[in-house]
C-alpha cells in the first residue's frame, strides 16, 4: 500500500493514502511494518548547518527588497537569508488570493516574528515558502541564500535548509517517532553522499537532542504524534528541528497549547538552535513567548501583507490597544 506523507516539512505530517496529491514523502509499506522512502523523494528535511549542500548563487537573479530604514541599519554586516518581495499568492482551488503583496528580508541571525488576525494569512505566507501544493504564487519574487526558492520544489526548499514546524502537527499511525527521525535524517545524509546512520549510531546522535528538548525517551518508540497532547506535538517539531537543522526555521504557533514549563523548554531549545548564521521566523499571537525568543523584528500582517515593522515594542503596543490601535495608523 503506497502511502503519501505530505505537506512539506519541511514536510512531514499528512500521512494519508487518499488526500490531495503531493510530491512530498513517499513512503512505501512493504510488509507490515517495515517502510521505505523512495529515493526521489526524501522528507523534506533540513540539513545540519555543517552538512549542508551548498547553493549555487544566482547572481542575477537577486532581488532588491526596500528595507526600512531602521531594519537595514541594524543588520548591515550580516548577509540575507530571505527576500520576499511582492509576494502574491492564491489558494490553489478557488483562486481566492491571499497574499497580497508581501516584502519581508530576513538575515543571517535575525528573528523575525509575524502576528496578525486570525485569517491575515500568516500560515499561507510559510505554507507558500515551503511550496505547499493548497497554493500558487501569483507574482512576485522570493530569495533564499540567493537561490529563486519559487524555483525549487518542496523537497529542495527543505533540503536548502529551510524547516517548517506546523501549526497542527499531523500525527503518523504504524511509524515510530525514531524510526521517522532515523529515515528522514539518513534521507538527507544520503542525498550528501554520506553514510547512514544505524539505530545505535543514530540513537547517540539524537541523546543530546532529546536532552536539549527536555523530552523523554518514551515518546521515541510512539508513533509519531499518535495521541501526543498538544504540547508534546510542539515539542516533538522542536525534537524534529534539532535533528534535521535549519538556516531558516518558520516556527507556526509553536507556542499555542503550551504550558509555562513547556513553553520555556520549547523556547530554550528553539534559542539555542540558533546561530549567527541561521534564523528564526516564528509566528505567534501571543506577547508572552517573546519574554522567551527575543526577536529582531516584529511584523503585523493584514490582509494578506506585513502592514507594519518594528521591534519588540510593536509587541506591546499590540498587547495594550489591540490591532485597530497599531495599524490604523
Ligand atoms: N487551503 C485553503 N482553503 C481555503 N481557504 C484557505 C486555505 N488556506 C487558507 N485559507 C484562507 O485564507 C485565509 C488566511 O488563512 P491563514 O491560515 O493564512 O491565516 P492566519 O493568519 O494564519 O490565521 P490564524 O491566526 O487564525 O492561524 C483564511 O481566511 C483562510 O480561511
Amino acid at each position: 500500500m503506497a502511502v503519501l506523507l505530505h505537506q512539506a516539512y519541511c514536510s512531514r505530517p499528512l500521512f494519508s493514502s487518499s488526500s490531495s496529491p503531493s510530491s512530498f514523502v513517499k513512503l512505501r509499506f512493504l510488509h507490515s511494518n517495515s517502510l521505505l522512502f523512495t529515493p526521489a523523494a526524501p522528507p523534506a528535511l533540513c540539513l545540519p548547518l555543517n552538512t549542508r549542500r551548498p547553493l549555487k548563487p544566482v547572481k542575477a537573479a537577486i532581488s532588491t527588497v526596500d528595507l526600512p530604514e531602521t531594519q537595514d541599519a541594524k543588520t548591515e554586516r550580516n548577509q540575507p537569508l530571505l527576500e520576499v518581495k511582492d509576494l502574491t499568492a492564491v489558494i490553489a482551488e478557488s483562486k481566492q488570493e491571499i497574499l497580497k503583496g508581501v516584502n519581508l528580508v530576513v538575515y543571517e541571525g535575525e528573528v523575525h516574528v509575524i502576528m496578525g488576525k486570525n485569517g491575515s494569512g500568516k500560515s499561507t505566507f510559510s505554507k507558500v515558502l515551503v511550496g505547499h501544493p493548497d497554493y500558487e504564487v501569483t507574482g512576485g519574487s522570493v530569495f533564499f541564500k540567493g537561490e529563486n526558492l519559487l524555483g525549487l520544489d518542496p523537497e529542495e526548499r527543505s533540503l536548502s535548509g529551510l524547516f517548517m514546524s506546523f501549526q497542527s502537527p499531523v500525527e503518523i499511525p504504524g511509524v515510530s517517532n525514531i524510526d521517522f527521525l532515523n529515515m528522514a535524517y539518513n534521507a538527507q545524509r544520503r542525498k550528501l553522499g554520506l553514510p547512514e546512520l544505524g539505530p545505535i549510531e543514530f540513537f547517540g546522535y539524537l541523546q543530546p537532542k532529546l536532552e536539549l528538548v527536555n523530552m523523554k525517551g518514551d515518546f521515541l518508540n510512539r508513533n509519531v504524534n499518535e495521541g501526543f497532547s498538544g504540547g508534546e506535538k510542539k515539542r516533538n517539531e522542536i525534537l524534529q528541528l534539532a535533528v534535521l537543522g535549519a538556516d531558516l526555521a518558520i516556527l507556526d504557533e509553536i507556542d499555542s497549547g503550551l504550558d509555562v514549563d513547556a513553553l520555556k523548554d520549547v523556547s530554550n531549545a528553539a534559542n539555542k538552535l540558533l546561530t549567527p548564521k541561521n534564523s528564526l521566523l516564528v509566528i505567534t499571537h501571543y506577547l508572552r513567548l517573546l519574554d522567551f525568543i527575543k526577536p529582531t523584528w516584529v511584523h503585523i500582517m493584514e490582509d494578506g501583507i506585513i502592514k507594519k515593522t518594528g521591534d519588540i515594542s510593536l509587541a506591546k503596543a499590540l498587547e495594550k490597544e489591540g490591532y485597530r490601535g497599531i495599524t490604523d495608523s
